[in-house]
């Protein structure tokens, strides 16, 4: 057994209603695993000390990713700057770029973003699959991210590849049959770019198939949707008890009161809305209608190619409404609640040392001070 004593903590956040913060807070890590929270002045003795010097607090949880991809989109990114509109298209390139990949070059990509997303306070990360689109770059993208993380998603259904271009219907089935049952054997959760304002995306009929046949083989459902335009993503996600929706970029009054009260959490992603100049969902309005808001990177090379979840937070008070106090549970209770792991996004005795310190007197710096890297992973 070894201990560590984490002292200097100028703010500690829990997410635990249950668990009271004295003034001056300590906190002790034994094997992994918080073990006593209390008054610095009364802290038990442990095997090592630990001075934080800052805030600390739940490390981030990045409910949302595509990090295993080759290829360079930022010639698209740059156009997008001056007016070009972003509708999917672009997948393509990456699709191609990673099929052209070698494994080892692939699992090296995937490491390094890993790595840039811990060095800026993130803990786990989901993600999916998405650039294959074959069977053998599905799956071995879904072994890669497996390597790095549980929380691996089966996103066959990203988009219609080129080579179905002509036969939507095949490629759907292709992804529910074959495809699907070899994903489910790497993946807990299957996704779905259900966007009936993309050519490439998936309507929400299409979506409901892939959804229930993914349930059938085994995985839990999460949907991309309401990104391009108002549809039917949320309101499926819902009715299909998906854990989450992601973007919610476009949601109708309907949407919004499918999901007060229902079990699917929303997730905005606003690195998406400043990367394809788009405008931002009102993370205001959710929240004052009851929604659980959840704010991951969506880190992907087309519409946001960024590891940093305080740079989300940033733009999620600057744009869309939310305080600073709200970005940060939601990037951590609410990004680990959308991932359905009870575990996680929280700081209570016998939770995982899943922690992150800022460098910085309180979290508001998160926010306050865009752009500076305040934020660390602690052990
Ligand atoms: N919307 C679908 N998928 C990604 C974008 C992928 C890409 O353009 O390469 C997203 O979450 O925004
Ligand atoms: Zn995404």
């Amino acid at each position: 057994m070894s201990s560590t004593l984490i002292t200097g903590i100028t703010e500690l956040i829990t997410n635990d209603p249950d668990t009271e913060v004295p003034p001056d807070p300590a906190l002790i890590v034994t094997d992994g695993r918080v073990s006593w929270i209390g008054s610095a002045d009364r802290a038990p003795a442990a095997d090592t000390a630990l001075p934080a010097e800052g805030t600390v607090l739940p490390a981030f949880v990045d409910s949302h990713s595509h990090l295993v991809f080759d290829g360079d989109r930022s010639v698209e990114f740059t156009a997008r700057m001056i007016g070009a509109r972003y509708d999917g298209g672009g997948i393509a390139t990456t699709v191609e770029a990673t099929r052209a990949a070698t494994d080892e070059r692939l699992r090296a990509l995937v490491e390094a973003r890993v790595a840039e997303m811990r060095r800026q306070g993130t803990g786990v990360v989901e993600i999916k699959s998405g650039y294959g689109l074959n069977t053998p770059d599905e799956l071995r993208s879904l072994r890669i991210a497996a390597e790095f993380t549980s929380e691996v998603t089966f996103l066959g259904a990203h988009v219609v590849p080129v080579e179905y271009r002509s036969d939507r219907a095949g490629y759907v089935d292709f992804v529910i049959g074959e495809m699907l049952q070899r994903a489910a054997e790497y993946a807990r959760w299957i996704d779905v770019f259900c966007e009936p304002n993309s050519p490439h995306a998936f309507t929400g009929e299409e979506s409901r198939e892939i959804l229930l046949a993914g349930r059938a083989a085994g995985l839990e459902l999460r949907v991309h949707g309401n990104q391009l335009g108002h549809g039917p993503g949320a309101q499926l996600a819902v009715e299909l008890d998906a854990a989450s929706v992601d973007h919610c970029t476009y949601l109708s009054d309907a949407d919004i009161d499918a999901l007060v009260g229902s079990a699917t959490v929303a997730t905005v992603l606003p690195g998406v809305e400043f990367s394809t100049h788009s405008p931002y969902p009102d993370a205001r309005k959710l929240i004052d209608s009851g929604v659980t808001v959840a704010i991951a990177s969506d880190c992907n090379p087309g519409t946001c190619y960024s590891t940093s979840i305080p740079f989300m937070i940033s733009l999620a008070v600057r744009e869309m409404g939310m305080t600073p106090t709200e970005a940060v549970w939601a990037a951590t209770r609410g990004s680990a609640l959308s991932l359905r792991r009870d575990d996680l996004g929280v700081i209570k005795v016998g939770s995982p040392a899943e922690l992150t310190v800022l460098d910085a007197p309180n979290h508001l710096h998160l926010a306050y001070r865009p752009g500076v890297p305040l934020a660390r992973r602690l052990l």
